[in-house]
């Protein structure tokens, strides 16, 4: 990867190398766009194949962000973390205290939380070292694990979806394949079970899959068959880039409603199943309740407030397939879209009143 020219193709603004030698810490923050605020986006510890395939999911995953964030309401740009490691042999409390310092040392730039891989413990020792994280447990007047929280809001979407395509929002008696049961998917399935919904699981980790089978009489099937079972919705919730050649023929699915980031392998992907009229409910829009609830610990955390906030990603994905059929254009273009107008507004209203009042109010207190 020509690294330079791929920051400069895609308008990002700095990436951090992390090394420290005593935890083992190898980790990479990518900033991509503070026009809104400062970067949030969670932390993602994970076995990467080379350094290459990490830089680039960090990248990937922080430009998400970005449009995440945009798209849904929120004051604040986008980033993301990943530390190359595996996280259920490979974690120390060094290793995240030598975290903490560098996020601390972004002064605010770049505002952290969990993602795969990292826990609400973890999160609480970065803390130790910054308050430029959140999603730390509650007993700080945190707001938590967010992964439940993102859960309901893939349902509340699901649901949207849902009504486009086969004309009602219950998903009472549908059948929803749900690949990777973990922190996110477990909560969904629930709310699925509890409306009616037949599920359908598959995960690399046996315990998920032997939990949701029993408490949510989920039937398992092996990961590589759940692209072509017989469903209706195909909820992808593990890693990205699970639409692609591959898969896409495979898919018996009218939605595709999940909470992984980055679903499509190529925006072709999204082209493609947009041509098969599948309804894709995109990815960063769909799985924005988390960051909703985490980013509201940045105005003193409450509950019902975020949550009437993650309510609203159902009217969110009503209108990115709304724009969709009005204007011929597959939906994660209008999500896009939406993402990207709300970024442009923000930056030419900032422009117009920012600078100067700012430098006049800090000049008189400094008097
Ligand atoms: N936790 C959160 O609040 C949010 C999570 N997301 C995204 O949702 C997805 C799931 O996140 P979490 O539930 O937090 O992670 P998790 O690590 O708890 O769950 C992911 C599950 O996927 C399984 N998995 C990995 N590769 C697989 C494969 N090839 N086939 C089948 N299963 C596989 C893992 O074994 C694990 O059980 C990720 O893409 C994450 O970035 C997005 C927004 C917020
Ligand atoms: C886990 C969230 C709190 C933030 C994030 O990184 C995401 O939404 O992907």
């Amino acid at each position: 990867m020509e690294i330079f020219k791929y920051l400069e193709q895609y308008d990002y603004e700095q990436v951090v190398f992390c090394q420290d030698n005593q935890s083992g810490l190898k980790a990479i923050i990518a900033i991509h766009d503070t026009t809104l605020g400062p970067a949030l986006g969670g932390t993602r510890m994970w076995t990467y194949e080379s350094e290459e395939a990490a830089i680039e999911d960090a990248l990937r995953l922080a430009k998400g962000m970005t449009y995440k964030n945009a798209a849904a309401g929120l004051n604040l740009g986008g980033g993301k973390t990943v530390i190359i490691g595996d996280p259920r042999k490979d974690k120390n409390e060094e290793m995240f205290r030598a975290f903490g310092r560098y996020v601390q040392g972004l002064n605010g730039r770049y505002i952290t939380a969990e993602d795969v891989g990292t826990t609400v413990a973890d999160m609480d020792l970065i803390h130790e070292e910054t308050d430029y994280v959140t999603g730390i447990s509650p007993a700080f007047g945190s707001s938590g694990n967010p992964s439940p929280v993102t859960a309901y809001g893939v349902y509340r979407g699901m649901k949207a979806a849902a009504k486009a395509a086969f004309g009602s929002d219950s998903l009472e008696g549908k059948v929803v394949a749900i690949q990777g049961v973990g922190n996110v998917a477990y909560s969904l399935c629930r709310h699925l079970h509890e409306e009616g919904a037949q599920l359908i699981v598959t995960d690399i980790n046996r315990e998920a899959v032997n939990r949701a089978v029993e408490e949510f009489g989920a039937r398992a099937v092996d990961p590589n068959e759940i692209y072509g079972v017989e469903c209706d919705i195909y909820a992808p919730c593990a890693l990205g880039a699970t639409v692609n050649d591959d898969t896409i023929p495979q898919l018996k699915a009218r939605v595709i409603a999940g909470s992984a980031n980055n679903q499509l392998k190529e925006t072709r992907h999204g082209d493609l199943i947009h041509e098969m009229g599948i309804v894709y409910a995109p990815d960063y829009v769909i799985n924005a309740g988390g960051v909703i609830n985490v980013a509201d610990e940045l105005y003193g955390y409450n509950y019902e407030r975020a949550m009437k906030k993650v309510e609203t990603i159902y009217n969110s994905i009503e209108k990115v397939i709304e724009i969709s059929k009005r204007d011929g254009i597959p939906t994660y273009v209008a999500a896009d879209r939406m993402a990207e107008e709300r970024i442009e507004r923000i930056r030419n209203s900032r422009s117009q009143f920012l600078q100067n009042g700012h430098n006049i109010l800090s000049r008189r207190r400094t008097r």
